[in-house]
């Protein structure tokens, strides 16, 4: 992805799951880099020498109006600011507390002018707390939401659940969301290269590690949410690729909560990385794969009343 665009962080996760705490870790962290950080709930981060923006509790005001188009709203307007500042820092992080559902603040980035051609979304991290996550998984459609919306889980609260036990968590996480990287922790202490700066390469990590035929539709209890990623060995068509998927995202985004792949297109030397919340889309070219790597173009789509034949002849109908 391009190198002059700002990485953005989405880090979601319930109630006490860990959050802060594992904001507190990556700015008290020695990276050698510096992130801004918009939070809904400031005093609680007692970091000094960081920049830490106070975006107060109106970034994520919702009493009047669409939560999406409010959110979105107070976001453009103070990440706006904060780009127009670049040089000062490397990356951003987008605290989503007191708002379950992360894809309004995710979209955003693929909404606005501005923040696209200067910021790109680079990783939702959702912090899971361990001990509570099955019963929280039970009884909240937003839990189970912010699972199927990650690219990089934090399995946090370790201690306090057995090994048999977490094994119980990852399965369950992976029914959701089979591509995510699931990552133990207590309090919240994993790499930071773990979270910060995943861009394409992680995906592509993520998706080659994940089964092609996923049959795991059996997880009625998660709402019907679940996962499904396709292969294809031959070069797509760029034009065919994206009127498939345009039409898809159209039709079936609601549905579909987040999709992401790679792309190789004929013609093109570069790969290029797609991905969506609902149906807001984004892509960019992230330059050629390693000497000898497989040429193989990969997508994945989580959300609910998935029909795996039509994805897949569809998928398959843009071969160039
Ligand atoms: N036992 C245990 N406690 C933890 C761990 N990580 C965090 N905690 C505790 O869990 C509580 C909540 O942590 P926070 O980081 O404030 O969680 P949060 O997600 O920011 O919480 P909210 O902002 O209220 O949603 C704190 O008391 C932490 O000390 C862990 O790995 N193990």
């Amino acid at each position: 992805m391009s190198e002059t665009k700002i990485p953005v962080t989405v880090l979601t996760g319930f109630l006490g799951a860990g959050k802060t705490t594992l904001l507190n870790h990556i700015l008290s962290s020695e990276h050698g880099r510096k992130y801004a950080v918009l939070v809904n709930e400031f005093g609680e981060l007692g970091v000094d020498g960081d920049l830490v923006v106070d975006a107060d509790e109106e970034v994520f005001e919702t009493n009047n109006g669409c939560i999406c188009c409010t959110v979105r709203g107070d976001l453009i307007r103070i990440l706006g600011s904060l780009l127009r500042r670049r040089g000062k820092f490397d990356g951003i992080i987008v605290e989503t507390t007191g708002l379950a559902d992360p894809a309004p603040v995710a979209q955003t980035f693929f909404v606005d002018e501005n923040l696209r051609e200067k910021s790109r979304l680079d990783a939702v991290v959702t912090v899971v707390d361990a001990y509570n996550v099955i019963q929280t998984l039970d009884e909240s459609p937003e839990a189970i939401r912010q699972v199927a919306f990650a690219d990089v889980i934090i399995l946090n609260k370790t201690d306090l659940v057995d090994e048999a036990g977490l094994e119980a968590i990852e399965a369950r996480l992976r029914g959701i969301n089979a591509s995510v990287q699931i990552h133990r922790a207590q309090h919240s202490a994993v790499a930071l290269s773990t979270v910060l700066d995943q861009g394409g390469f992680d995906l592509e990590r993520a998706l080659e590690t994940m089964p092609d035929f996923l049959e795991n539709n059996e997880h009625s209890h998660e709402e019907g949410v679940t996962s499904m990623s396709f292969a294809v060995e031959e070069p797509l068509d760029e034009q065919r690729f994206q009127a498939w998927i345009g039409a898809i995202l159209q039709e079936q985004g609601a549905d579909i909560l987040r999709s992401k792949g790679i792309m190789h297109f004929a013609g093109k030397d570069e790969r290029f990385a797609f991905q969506a919340v609902h149906m807001m889309a984004d892509g960019d070219y992230i330059g050629k794969g390693k000497e000898g790597e497989s040429k193989e173009s990969r997508i994945v789509f989580i959300g609910r009343n998935l029909n795996r034949p039509q994805l897949r002849r569809g998928f398959e109908s843009c071969r160039a």
